[in-house]
């Protein structure tokens, strides 16, 4: 078992790297907690298997540490650092029955053969490969050699994390549940430090009980699913996770936050301090899911006009203009199907607001249908 900390790592394949960009894995520091499930989200070329591999050992970072238990290993050789790693391809000997496939680590570390055969045994029937113990690993389909991948990960008692980089990916659909959820109870039994790497939020949510969403080579957000779900930290969390992401739109910061002819009122502290931040990019999102829509007309909240609504089965996606720009609502199975002119409104709650990219914490945001002309006209008064 261990806690994997990750100290001011940061990793370039360029040989003199000179800018960000330059960077698989831009500098950052991140702690995996002792037998922990979790999950690194994120799209193509993110740099999770880069991340992998340096965890592994298989691959050297260009700055900083990498500690277990608190102890650097930088300068240890992968097989001496107790992790076992799962790709993405079945790693199998083919010609060597599915029992020495499984018994082939613990052989090569002198494990006695009563040992090994116990283990050989409990880690099979775990797998539910005990009646395949006999063949040949060559014959197996590519779940069952996945599973014989992940089978000789566990035999060893003596490890302390196991990383799974995208598992399931040569594995049909319908045996993906299963085998994920085999993890899942794999997690449950063993208490090891689990990191599954993986592009799909569905995956990542089922297995993991945290998910680190990984943007260009940074860790933007570490948190539950719910946590990203409820309070994306980055834009870039708030675009990925969910179906369809979030709605954004960027704002205007002067003396007052406006977009367009709107004024999005808040506190005097609150502008205070997104000026003392020194940037004008401000970004407001808002879930889908969150946003209210009207079944009447209602003064306190926004005419937009409907652009289309998308009938997905058990719910229906409504998309509208706000303010000239497309955004999306999601409606309840039950709710009427609005066209034309609609109002909409985006609870506070909900509402949060981004500077260069970033959550910032707010107190009291609220976007209502005042337009600038009539808080003028209110302020005159
Ligand atoms: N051996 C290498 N030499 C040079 N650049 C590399 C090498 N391996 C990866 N990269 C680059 O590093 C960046 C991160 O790649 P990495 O494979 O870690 O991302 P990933 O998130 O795992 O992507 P995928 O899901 O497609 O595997 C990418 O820009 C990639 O092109």
């Amino acid at each position: 078992m261990a806690e994997i900390t990750l100290n001011a790592l940061a990793h370039s394949y360029a040989d003199h790297p000179s800018k960000p960009e330059d960077y698989a894995i831009r500098e950052m520091s991140h702690v995996w907690e002792q037998g922990g499930a979790f999950a690194l989200l994120g799209p193509s070329g993110c740099g999770k298997s880069t991340l992998l591999n340096i965890i592994s050992g298989l691959l050297k970072p260009s700055n900083g540490e990498v500690l277990f238990d608190g102890k650097r290993v930088n300068e240890l050789k992968p097989e001496e650092r107790n992790i076992a790693q799962v790709f993405q391809f079945p790693v199998v000997y083919d010609t060597m029955t599915v029992y020495d496939n499984l018994a082939f680590p613990l052989r090569n570390i002198g494990v006695p053969e009563h040992k090994v055969k116990s283990k050989v045994h409990e880690v099979a029937e775990i797998l539910e490969l005990s009646d395949q113990l006999k063949r040949k690993a060559k014959g197996l389909s590519a779940d069952q050699k996945q599973k014989v991948s992940m089978g000789r990960g566990l035999v060893r008692d003596d490890v302390s994390a196991i990383l799974f980089d995208e598992p399931l990916t040569v594995i049909d659909p319908q045996l993906k549940w299963k085998l994920r959820r085999k993890l899942k109870q794999i997690h449950e039994q063993f208490n090891i430090t689990m990191v599954y790497v993986t592009h799909d939020q569905l995956e990542a949510s089922t297995f993991a009980d945290k998910i680190a969403v990984m943007y260009n080579g940074q860790i933007v957000q570490f948190g539950t699913p719910r946590e990203l779900f409820e309070k994306p930290a980055h834009t870039f969390v708030g675009y990925f996770i969910g179906s369809p992401g979030m709605n954004f739109f960027e704002a205007q910061l002067d003396e007052q936050i406006t977009f367009g002819e709107h004024v999005i009122t808040t506190s005097d502290d609150m502008l205070a301090r997104l000026k003392s931040m020194g940037s004008k990019k401000v970004t407001i999102g808002i879930r889908p899911e969150f946003v209210h829509v009207w079944d009447g007309k209602n003064d306190d909240a926004y005419q937009v006009e409907v652009d289309y609504v998308e009938d997905l089965g058990t719910y229906k996606i409504l998309s509208f203009f706000f303010n000239g720009q497309l955004m999306k609502a999601r409606l309840s199975e039950d709710q009427q199907v609005p066209s034309g002119q609609i109002y909409v409104s985006f609870p506070e709650q909900w509402t949060k607001v981004y500077v260069d990219e970033y959550l910032v914490d707010t107190d009291s945001l609220t976007l209502h249908s005042q337009t600038k002309d009539a808080q003028e006209a209110h302020n005159a008064n």
